[in-house]
């Protein structure tokens, strides 16, 4: 295993999350979600070393964490903060370069190979207009895939992300997503990406790490997500108090797209009521009544009118 963590806990003068006995391997891509200030970023810098821990040890490539030098650390582990620090004057291009200077002794131009592999980074990520940007020039969105190209050009087995997409529009962040998970499938990275949307988790993640009342709950993210079933159907409104769902024969898309019409819009006892799509129409029979309706619109209205 790349990462492993043995009877941990993190926090600072008390734990945040305790007990922590998990761990991830190459190839992997990990979501750890949690609410605000449940300790993500602290657990973050704990694999970091930059964040010291109350107990408990973390292995990194089966080397102790607090064994090994910032360089060793950087070597095994990139990181993309969602607040960085910009360095003045620098262009774009300059930072993602800058992912690159832990592999040569000293300040230096960077050989051709890694110069190339650079411009590839850059590409990547759909960055080539702003190549000579100066930092300060750049949109947050941009500024924030110039970090995650950084911590490419590294070209560590690990990569770490803390909520990197929330500065990027939806495009942006698919594009993100996309080169993270090429990254880990066909290069054998392994990826820990934390994010408050865990929308991400069925189609991103093969694991999750739920941060949940000072534990951290691990597993195949299937798993968790059947577990914590409030992360699939979070019943903010608790619709389902009043209502009683019709029949309904119907694909899964149709289905749930009704099922979450008729919640928020009906108390009715809807039970005796039979809908079925076919053709791309729904047919809607009652007691007394049979009706077609093409959109929800029309359902609405039939709704109205069922006594
Ligand atoms: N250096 C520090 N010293 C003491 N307490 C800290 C320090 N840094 C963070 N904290 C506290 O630790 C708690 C967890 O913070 P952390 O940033 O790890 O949470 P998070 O899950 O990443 O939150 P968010 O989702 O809001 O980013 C917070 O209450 C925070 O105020």
């Amino acid at each position: 295993m790349f990462l492993e963590l043995k009877n941990t806990a993190v926090g600072y003068k008390t734990p945040l999350i305790r007990g922590i006995e998990t761990d991830l391997d190459l190839g992997e891509i990990c979501l750890l979600i949690g609410n605000n200030g449940v300790g993500k970023t602290t657990l973050i810098k704990s694999i970091l070393n930059q964040t010291s821990l109350i107990s408990g040890d973390i292995l990194l490539d089966g080397k102790n964490i607090k064994t090994l030098s910032n360089k060793e650390i950087a070597e095994r582990v990139a990181v993309v903060f969602s607040k960085s620090q910009i360095p003045a004057n620098y262009t774009l291009t300059d930072l993602v370069s800058l992912g690159k200077y832990i592999h040569y002794p000293y300040y230096f131009e960077l050989n051709a190979q890694d110069q190339n592999e650079v411009d590839e980074i850059i590409e990547s990520l759909h960055l080539n207009q702003y190549r000579h940007f100066p930092l300060q020039k750049l949109s947050d969105g941009n500024l924030q895939k110039a970090f995650i190209g950084r911590a490419l050009a590294q070209n560590s087995p690990m990569i770490i992300l803390d909520e990197p997409t929330t500065h990027l529009d939806e495009e942006n962040k698919i594009v993100i997503l996309k080169l993270l998970r090429k990254l880990a499938k066909t290069r054998n990275k392994l990826i820990l990406f934390s994010s408050h949307d865990w929308r991400l988790a069925k189609e991103f993640a093969d694991r999750i790490w739920l941060i949940n009342e000072e534990t951290l709950d691990a597993g195949i993210t299937e798993d968790i997500l059947l577990k914590h079933d409030e992360l699939l159907n979070p019943k903010i409104f608790h619709f389902t108090d009043s209502f009683v769902p019709p029949q309904i024969i119907a694909p899964i898309l149709q289905k749930e797209m009704l099922y979450s019409f008729l919640q928020k819009n009906t108390s009715k006892n809807l039970s005796s009521i039979k809908f079925e799509f076919k053709d791309g129409f729904w047919l809607i029979s009652g007691d007394n009544f049979q009706q077609k309706c093409f959109s929800f619109n029309e359902v609405s209205d039939l709704i109205a009118n069922i006594g």
